[in-house]
């Protein structure tokens, strides 16, 4: 017997299957979807099997040296889908496979074959070769095609397991921590001091944090570390970290479902439906904010389960908040997975062998869950649909969206796309009939959508108010204090983000690799490039006009934290952003405490924009409406208003009413003009006439392609080829657009530009690209990335 394998190495030359010959002792339990080791050149390689056949055309192959699972990691559906993808977005087969596995199984990890139950129950054999032991090492087990045939047969009945020797394989692990033992005499050095006043400032006296954690945190050397605890700043301890994300969060799963109202008792018999028919509708399911769209799915995959089907519910990274994944363990126990990226990588795998070993029914999880490896899909939900973060944005650039749509295909059972402010592409294809269209237009509380009022900043500066808060929202957050209700501040992080400018020339901080701004870190006093991770400290005096009058501008949350306190001391304000979330358990507890009303106001960035549903909150301000308004982005216009609707949306959702206060620059823009009246359909026509004038999504697809070199005539030449290649292959219809600079002109020194293809229906064009990438890839050197392909891009940068 030979397996067809594709092999590690993501170069255009090997991304085809080679076949190897399977040893008699291997030949009798390899199987499809499994990974193997075998020669290849002067090395051993990974390679997946996609198939097994009885002859080769080759003369000469080489073997098979090793199998590396006990059952295969990706079934048939699977194979097919990495098939796909691979096709569909333009990259390497052995690239979408891999994506599609945990990284745990994709690190070089050490494989142990591990007892789940009594010795006494397994084959003589199987016994012989665990002796006393609970675990063998995988490379020690013997090629014997009997013995493997036994431990595949206990494993798949649950008596064998293979484990992989991760760093935090164990339940509890213990890892080195320090805490402050003394601070009154500063350190030696710069970094020394550095990280000391962190972990003051961050963890307080007492408390103790783990060695590592510190380190990525203080961005300082275990070194530093060393130093500070030998010369009695610090000491160090042992802690025992607890693996389950979840311990708060033990739910047991029998929570009472809601009485539904008559709109989301229509919409879910509609989903109902195409679930018991096996029906591959994709449904649009649009609800305003607040209108019980997860109940539906609770609901819906209630009912699924009972029929012994499984459920994959995709939801944006940012709204996998505890009070999300509490909703589903709350309703359906451990009979859910959750896929997430605060997992650590052990974590991670043990929720995904819980989905392979059919030990649950659901998987809750960002994009990548849309990968579970069920096998009896009764349903898949998109909630927040239109999010860009399902799109992910290296290879395989794939779209969650388009997943899901092929997955259901396959298992023949609805796609549910849920959100209050639907994609312009996916509202079109349920206008025209492509998706079924649900809709859920009242909250669920009967209350009117909250009140929404414009405040135009030009006017309060003009009238001489120079703070971050207009009159009006401070007078309200004035009101909630009194009245003991809790308020949200938005801040959008991205247009905020904090650069340093020289106020007597104009000079503005770069980097000096990529041409992009650098941002200000208060913290450590460092400018730093967010592309490339340049740094250098904050100047004193202007580099070019040698003023003293330089300084950072925009407003950091904490900035803006300062201020409020200054305006409102009495307030109890919780600040949430990528700073104060980033200790493990951090944003759970900080959401936990503002649910119990331990503070008065929610500070916070884009993670406070979405899921959020506390019943005090009825106040929503959104302090720069806009912040995305004038990115170069055709869908600036689309972010915006779905930003301000979800924002809008955490206000007023229980009895008491809510209201909504946006401040802008723009405030006669229609983007915000239509989020203020709550009016999605005015604002998904007013959109549509100016796609169609430009010739934009949804009336285009539109594919780009980047080229980067060191030499900017290297990557305008490319460009240029790209351009010619396109043109004389494509329709009458399609556009080509390019070669032009990118919006980043250059990124870690090298020079990046673009060709845009803007096109209806090219049948060829999937073809021409695949040319065009393996082309580009025979020119180039591995490790420098030269041509990016993105079909139906979300990022023009
Ligand atoms: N039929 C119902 N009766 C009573 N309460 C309900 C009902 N359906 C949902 N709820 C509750 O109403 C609140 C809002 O519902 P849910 O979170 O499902 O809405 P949503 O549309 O998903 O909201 P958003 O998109 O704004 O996050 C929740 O607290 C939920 O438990
Ligand atoms: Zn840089
Ligand atoms: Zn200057």
């Amino acid at each position: 017997m030979y397996a067809k394998v594709i092999v590690d190495v993501p170069t255009g030359g090997t991304d085809r299957p080679f076949d190897y010959y399977l040893p008699e002792a291997l030949a009798e339990n390899a199987s499809k979807g499994m990974r193997v080791l075998v020669p290849f050149g002067q090395r051993k390689l990974t390679g997946f099997i996609v198939d097994i056949v009885s002859e080769t055309k080759l003369e000469k192959v080489k073997s098979v040296s090793e199998l590396l699972d006990l059952t295969p990691v990706l079934n048939n559906e699977l194979l097919r889908l990495g098939e796909w993808l691979a096709t569909e977005t333009i990259c390497f087969q052995i690239t979408a496979f891999q994506s599609m596995i945990p990284a745990a199984m994709r690190a070089k990890a050490m494989k142990k074959l591990s007892l789940l139950s009594k010795r006494e129950k397994l084959p003589m054999n199987v016994q012989a070769l665990f002796g006393q032991a609970d675990e063998v090492d995988w490379a020690q087990v013997p090629a014997d095609a009997r013995l493997l045939r036994d431990i595949r047969n206990e494993a798949e009945q649950g008596h064998l397991t293979m484990k992989y020797a991760l760093k935090d394989q164990a339940k509890h692990r213990k890892v080195k921590a320090v805490v402050i033992q003394r601070y009154e005499t500063p350190p030696a050095t710069e970094k020394q001091k550095q990280a000391l006043l962190f972990m003051a400032e961050q963890y307080g006296e007492g408390e103790l944090v783990a060695i590592q954690i510190l380190m990525k945190q203080a961005a300082i050397s275990r070194s530093v570390v060393n130093t500070l605890i030998k010369n009695d700043y610090l000491q160090e301890k042992e802690i025992v970290i607890d693996r389950n994300p979840y311990t708060d969060a033990e739910e047991d799963g029998n929570e009472e479902k809601a009485t539904l109202t008559s709109d989301q008792t229509d919409v879910l018999a509609k989903v109902k439906k195409n679930i018991t028919q096996s029906q591959a509708t994709p449904m649009l399911l649009h609800g305003v904010t607040g209108s019980g769209k997860t109940e539906i799915y609770l609901q819906a995959i209630d009912q699924l389960m009972e029929a012994g089907k499984e459920a994959i519910v995709l939801v944006p990274e940012i709204s996998l908040t505890p009070q999300m994944v509490e909703r589903f363990k709350k309703r359906f126990g451990a009979n859910v997975a959750v896929l997430h990226s605060a997992l650590s990588v052990g974590e991670r795998f043990d929720e995904w062998k819980k989905i392979q070993e059919k030990r649950v029914q659901v998987a809750v999880g960002a994009r990548s869950a849309v990968f579970a490896p069920f096998t009896n899909l009764g349903l898949i939900v998109i909630d927040e649909e239109h999010e860009s973060s399902y799109k992910q944005e290296e290879y395989p650039r794939y779209h969650a969206r388009e997943v899901a749509l092929w997955r259901s295909r396959y298992h023949d059972c609805p796609v549910v796309l849920g959100s209050a402010t639907p994609s312009m592409e996916s509202y079109a294809r349920a206008a025209k009939g492509v998706y079924e269209l649900l809709s859920l237009p009242e909250r669920v509380n009967q209350k009117p959508l909250p009140d929404i009022e414009l405040v135009d900043m030009r006017l309060e500066m003009r009238e001489g108010n120079r703070s971050v808060f207009s009159t009006s929202l401070l007078e309200k957050l004035r009101d909630r204090l009194k009245k003991g209700e809790q308020s949200v501040l938005f801040l959008n992080r991205r247009g905020f983000s904090t650069f340093v400018m020289c106020r007597n020339c104009g000079y503005v901080g770069m980097c000096p690799h990529c041409e992009i701004s650098l941002t200000y870190h208060q913290r450590d006093g460092q400018l730093k490039c967010h592309y490339c991770g340049h740094e250098e400290r904050l100047y004193e005096r202007c580099p070019s006009c040698e003023s003293a009058h330089i300084r950072y501008f925009g407003t950091g949350t904490q900035r803006v934290e300062e201020e409020l306190q200054q305006l409102l001391p009495e307030a109890r304000i919780i600040r949430m952003d990528n700073d104060t979330t980033r200790k493990k358990g951090a944003h759970e507890r900080l959401l936990k405490n503002f649910g119990a009303g331990e503070a008065d106001i929610l500070l916070g960035t884009q993670m406070i924009a979405k899921g959020l549903d506390f019943p005090n909150i009825t106040l929503a301000g959104i302090l720069a409406a806009d912040t995305l308004l004038h990115l170069p982005d055709f869908r600036a216009q689309e972010r915006t208003f779905q930003l301000l609707t979800q924002v809008s949306g955490r206000a007023g959702r229980d009895e008491k009413a809510g209201e909504v206060v946006i401040q802008t620059y723009n405030p006669e823009h229609y983007a915000i003009q239509l989020a203020q009246s709550h009016d999605y359909l005015s604002f998904f026509k007013k959109e549509l006439g100016q796609r169609k004038q430009a010739g934009y999504p949804p009336y285009y697809y539109l594919t780009l392609i980047t080229f980067a070199h060191p030499n900017y005539a290297t990557a305008m030449k490319a460009g240029e080829h790209a351009g010619r290649v396109l043109r004389s292959n494509l329709g009458e219809d399609a556009i080509v657009l390019g070669p032009t600079p990118s919006p980043i002109a250059r990124i870690k020194d090298r020079y990046r530009c673009q060709c845009m293809v803007k096109y209806k229906d090219e049948p060829a064009l999937t073809e021409l690209l695949r040319e065009l990438f393996t082309y580009f890839q025979k020119e180039i050197q591995q490790d420098q990335r030269f041509i990016t392909i993105d079909r139906h891009p979300n990022m023009f940068m």
